[in-house]
């Protein structure tokens, strides 16, 4: 092959739920229409825990390709010589496990957020993960689209000012009253409730903005205040609000709430800095456009200009990460620079604290590494 042509990832799929579908259906749509020439994507593999399920899907999602192979059993998508890299989308607390397999099968690993139960269990991960070779990477599929490159790029141009105070919510009344008590969104063996579900999408913008702020230093928050409110119904976490507070080298402070019992609200996220703001757009895991304010002068609070950027693509948006998936294993990385372990390190550290402070333990055997 010559180095003109795209690389090629060849995926196995953990799972035939919601996300499964989402995430084929975009890998599936031709890169170009993107702007991505340099890597393609071939679903080689569906796994389910029922073979008939996965020939279902191979026949809804797989666009008529009779190569996509359907298996029983998960495990045969670990095994399986035509698999380069492995998508989980299984439920939360399935996730360490399922990742363990396919590192332990020397596969390459994108697994959904959030990446895992808890922090000791990505820990884990992590080092499995690097002692076998193999790329992992947590699904932070926001991190990755172009309105959040965009961002990052207006962040880095410095006009702003250092960020001081982030407020950013994800919140979604998913119906509760109606949904049955064994729903992943309710059912704590599942790890239900807002935060673990919800909570991935106000954490990354709150990492974007502070965490990866050079006067940061890579310092975590100095100070995590956290409030959860419970639903009667399993003892979930319906609504949950947690305070970040950056107290080290940056003096910044991250506001940041979700809720299965309310529906999103406007805007998502809005960012003050020294010299201006920003503004995010509803809903912040996958926001079509944002507005950055300019001040006359510093802390003056008037705003001089303004300039909204606007964002569409064809696909869902589930594809981005999965071409970031592609050049890393490409060029021999074993994580991202984007979306590297310790960011979902830290998002999981934080979402042991919230947890704890919130008095919500998953039942006992769900964790399957303790710290
Ligand atoms: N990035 C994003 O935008 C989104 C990410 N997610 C994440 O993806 C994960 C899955 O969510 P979603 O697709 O909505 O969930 P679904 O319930 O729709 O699907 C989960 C799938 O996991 C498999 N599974 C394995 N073990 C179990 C179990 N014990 N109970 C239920 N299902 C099981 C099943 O597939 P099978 O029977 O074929 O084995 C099932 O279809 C979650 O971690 C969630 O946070 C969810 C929605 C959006
Ligand atoms: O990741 C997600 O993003 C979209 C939400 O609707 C969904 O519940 C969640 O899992």
């Amino acid at each position: 092959m010559s180095s003109d042509q795209p690389f090629v990832l060849r995926w196995g799929i953990i799972s035939t739920g919601a996300i499964a579908a989402k995430f084929v259906s975009d890998v599936l749509i031709d890169p170009r229409t993107r702007a991505v020439g340099d890597v393609v994507h071939k679903v080689a593999v569906i796994g389910s825990r029922d073979a008939a399920k996965a020939k279902e899907f191979v026949n809804k999602f797989g666009r008529g390709d009779r190569s996509i192979k359907a298996y029983g059993t998960y495990e045969e998508v670990y095994a399986d010589k035509d698999v380069d890299a492995v998508y989980i989308g299984t439920p939360h607390t399935h996730h360490y496990q399922n990742s363990k397999d396919a590192i332990l099968a020397k596969k390459h690993v994108l697994c959904e957020k959030p990446v895992t139960s808890n922090a000791t269990e990505l820990k884990s991960l992590m080092s499995l993960a690097k002692e076998n070779g193999v790329f992992f990477m947590e699904a932070m599929w926001t991190r990755f689209q172009p309105l959040a490159c965009a961002f990052k790029r207006v962040l880095e141009d410095g006009r702003l000012g250092p960020p001081v105070s982030l407020r950013a919510d994800l919140s979604d009344d998913l119906d509760i009253e109606n949904l049955p008590t064994s729903h992943r969104i309710l059912d704590p063996k599942l790890g239900g409730g807002a935060l673990l579900d919800l909570g991935p999408y106000p954490m990354v913008w709150a990492i974007m903005t502070m965490y990866e702020h050079p006067d940061n230093k890579g310092e975590e928050p100095g100070h995590i205040a956290a409030s959860m409110l419970k639903t009667p119904i399993t003892g979930v976490d319906a609504t949950t609000t947690f305070v970040l507070t950056f107290n080290r080298t940056l003096k910044a402070q991250a506001i940041l709430s979700c809720s299965i019992t309310l529906p999103k609200t406007r805007p998502g996220a809005n960012i003050r800095f020294r010299n201006g703001n920003i503004i995010i757009d509803a809903p912040i895991y996958k926001p079509g456009a944002f507005t950055v304010e300019y001040f006359d002068k510093l802390g003056s609070g008037n705003v001089e200009t303004s300039e909204t950027k606007e964002f569409s693509y064809i696909g869902g948006g589930w594809h981005f990460q999965a071409d970031e998936v592609a050049r890393c294993i490409r060029d021999g990385k074993l994580e991202s620079s984007e979306w590297g372990h310790d960011k979902s390190l830290l998002e999981m550290k934080v979402f042991d604290e919230v947890r704890r402070q919130g008095g919500y333990k998953f039942p006992d055997g769900v964790e399957q590494v303790l710290g």
